[in-house]
């Protein structure tokens, strides 16, 4: 039942959602043409398998909708944008969970990658791994200038390796030279060397929030055919190719974390992650 809601009526009752279906984002309207889809997974917005699907058959929701033109990409945790994967996916998985847990990650970013909409990455808090996948999907990112806070790609450090299509996104964002140097050093990058590189667009002292509605709105008056047409151009490629994968991606994916070594090495990551 609650499917076949409009997305407009979804967001002016949160509390009808909450109590009937966790949903994991709520999904709000500031302006006609602009929708905001924030993440809310406590403690840290981890991508689950539910939490991937969520998201987003919530895009897919609102991009049914002709009137949003612009969609920004938040979080509810003011400290954390998402921590990426949620790594408790990874340990000790069954196989067909985890294969089904990485075709939720495929389409969640194949979904924002591709989709019609202008999408505006708010970025308030941490975001490394699939939090930094997340906002490299978008058209643009607006960070929190905050020096604490870090946005990378880090999974060297648990001892995994980017899939390709996420070096690839990488690779296009900031270059080749430094997304080599950035995979392999597992780097987070602080809001100031994360503008000097292009990893975001803008960082903001004051609301970062109000800023990412102003950009979604200027992104809103672009005549929409230019913006679909020339996003096909950019990204259409990359869609190709990993859509020309899937198979084999998830056949990678599985074998390299069902391998004992990388077992040990996410369990270990996972005891310093609780030990903190
Ligand atoms: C060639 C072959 C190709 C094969 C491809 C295989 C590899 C695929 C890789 C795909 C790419 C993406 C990978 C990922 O996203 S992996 C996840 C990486 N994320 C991190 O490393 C972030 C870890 N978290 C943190 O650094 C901090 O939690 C953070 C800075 C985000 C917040 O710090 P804070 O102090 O506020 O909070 P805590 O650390 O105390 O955390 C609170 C609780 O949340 C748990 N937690 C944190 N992060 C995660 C997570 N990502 N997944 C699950 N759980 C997480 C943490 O353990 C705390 O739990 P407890 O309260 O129970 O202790």
């Amino acid at each position: 039942m609650l499917s076949r809601l409009s997305p407009r009526l979804l967001s002016s009752s949160p509390r009808l959602l909450s109590s009937s279906i966790r949903t994991l984002v709520n999904v709000t309207y500031p302006s006609p043409s602009v929708a905001v889809l924030e993440l809310d997974r406590p403690p840290v917005n981890s991508l689950s398998l539910e939490m991937a699907t969520s998201i987003t058959s919530h895009i897919k929701q609102i991009e049914s909708d002709p009137q949003i033109r612009s969609l920004i990409l938040t979080s509810s945790n003011p400290k954390i944008f998402s921590a990426g994967l949620d790594i408790t996916e990874m340990s000790r998985p069954s196989k067909t969970r985890l294969s089904t847990f990485w075709r939720s990650i495929q389409s969640l970013f194949l979904t924002l990658y591709s989709t019609r909409l202008s999408t505006i990455s708010c970025i308030t808090g941490h975001s490394p791994a699939g939090g930094c996948l997340l906002s490299m999907s978008c058209d643009y990112r607006v960070m929190s200038r905050n020096p604490k806070l870090g946005i990378g790609l880090n999974e060297t450090r648990l001892g995994i390796a980017a899939p390709f299509w996420l070096k690839d996104l990488f690779v296009k964002t900031v270059g080749y030279r430094e997304a080599e140097l950035g995979l392999s050093r597992g780097k987070l990058y602080s809001p100031e060397e994360a503008l000097k590189i292009g990893l975001v667009d803008e960082i903001v002292d004051g609301e970062v929030y109000d800023v990412a509605v102003e950009r979604a709105e200027e992104y809103a008056e672009i005549p929409e055919k230019g913006i679909v047409a020339t996003k096909r151009m950019c990204r259409g490629e990359l869609v190709r190719d990993l859509e020309g994968k899937i198979e084999e991606d998830v056949g990678w994916f599985t074998d390299f974390i069902l391998e004992e070594g990388t077992q040990k090495g996410i369990e270990g990551y996972l005891k310093s992650l609780s030990k903190k």
